[in-house]
């Protein structure tokens, strides 16, 4: 994800947010926030981590990694106590409602397995990039980890892929290889993997290229409805998140999803 007020300003001074990401963490891809550390700066923030960088700090191809976000670091959601899930949700929360509401223009360059979390902090971004690879599935996929998506999650996609078609997706927590996130429109452009930067870059350049004022109001008016639900309840959400994962049925898959993951490794 690449902020690009900082991008287009060269801004030397732009904060570099940065830990390298790891599959659970939430956002990776070249966002990489530590969302326990909320609040964030995102206009502050611009390729945080990309180890290899041109001389304008952009990510060179040979540095992504077979994952954009694994999405919500499910260790945070398991063995925890109440205030800790709540702390963790707010920060969720905040993240979605910043990246969303931004008033720059967002590029997701998915470089990677863009599940769940990942999806979403995608999806509030202005436009999708996504390698052609079959193995970078994209999607909603909580039911298959017996959770459910919170609405606004499922708000954000039937915004963007249709209600019949996020219907259907949601309940069966599908991920959409790369052929069919472009076909559902849940991806802007499926490129070859080398090309997903400069693909992602020329989008960039599109989108700058409207007068910034004009944009910001017309995303705003986009979006604001969206955003506002969140926001007039957010304690709410927050609420029923922690109540819902606190439930020993929940937390029991939550464990044995992770420890199917931890399996598969092996
Ligand atoms: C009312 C609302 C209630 C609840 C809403 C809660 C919303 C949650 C939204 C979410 O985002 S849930 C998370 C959904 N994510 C996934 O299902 C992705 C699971 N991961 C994978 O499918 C794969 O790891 C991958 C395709 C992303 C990458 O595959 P690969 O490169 O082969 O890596 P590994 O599978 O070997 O994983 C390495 C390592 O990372 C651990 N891990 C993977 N994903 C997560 C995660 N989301 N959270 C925490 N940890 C994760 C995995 O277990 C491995 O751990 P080791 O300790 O064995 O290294």
């Amino acid at each position: 994800v690449w902020a690009a007020k900082a991008w287009r300003e060269g801004d030397p001074g732009g904060t570099r947010a940065g830990r390298r990401p790891r599959a659970g963490s939430v956002p990776t891809g070249f966002l990489d926030v530590d969302v326990t550390s909320a609040p964030l700066a995102l206009e502050c923030l611009y390729t945080p981590w990309a180890p290899g960088t041109d001389s304008d700090g952009a990510p060179t191809p040979q540095d992504c990694p077979r994952v954009f976000s694994a999405g919500l670091d499910l260790t945070e959601m398991c063995g925890r106590n109440p205030a800790h899930y709540a702390e963790y949700w707010k920060a969720v929360q905040e993240l979605w409602l910043r990246t969303y509401l931004s008033s720059l223009v967002l590029v997701a360059a998915i470089n990677g397995a863009c599940p769940a979390g990942g999806c979403i902090i995608a999806l509030a971004c202005d436009c999708r990039v996504l390698a052609d690879n079959p193995k970078y599935h994209i999607g909603l996929n909580e039911t298959l980890l017996g959770i459910t998506a919170p609405f606004w999650f499922k708000d954000a996609y039937v915004n963007t892929i249709g209600h019949r078609a996020s219907e259907q997706a949601l309940q069966l927590g599908y991920l959409f290889p790369p052929s069919e996130a472009l076909q559902v429109g849940l991806v802007d452009q499926v490129v070859p993997e080398d090309q997903v930067l400069s693909t992602a870059l020329s989008e960039m350049a599109r989108w700058l290229a409207v007068p910034d004022h004009a944009r910001q109001l017309t995303k705003n008016m986009m979006r604001k409805a969206t955003a506002d639900r969140l926001l007039r309840q957010r304690d709410a959400d927050i609420q029923n998140f922690v109540s819902f994962i606190c439930r020993d049925s929940i937390q029991k898959s939550l464990q044995v999803y992770l420890e199917k993951l931890r399996q598969r490794k092996g």
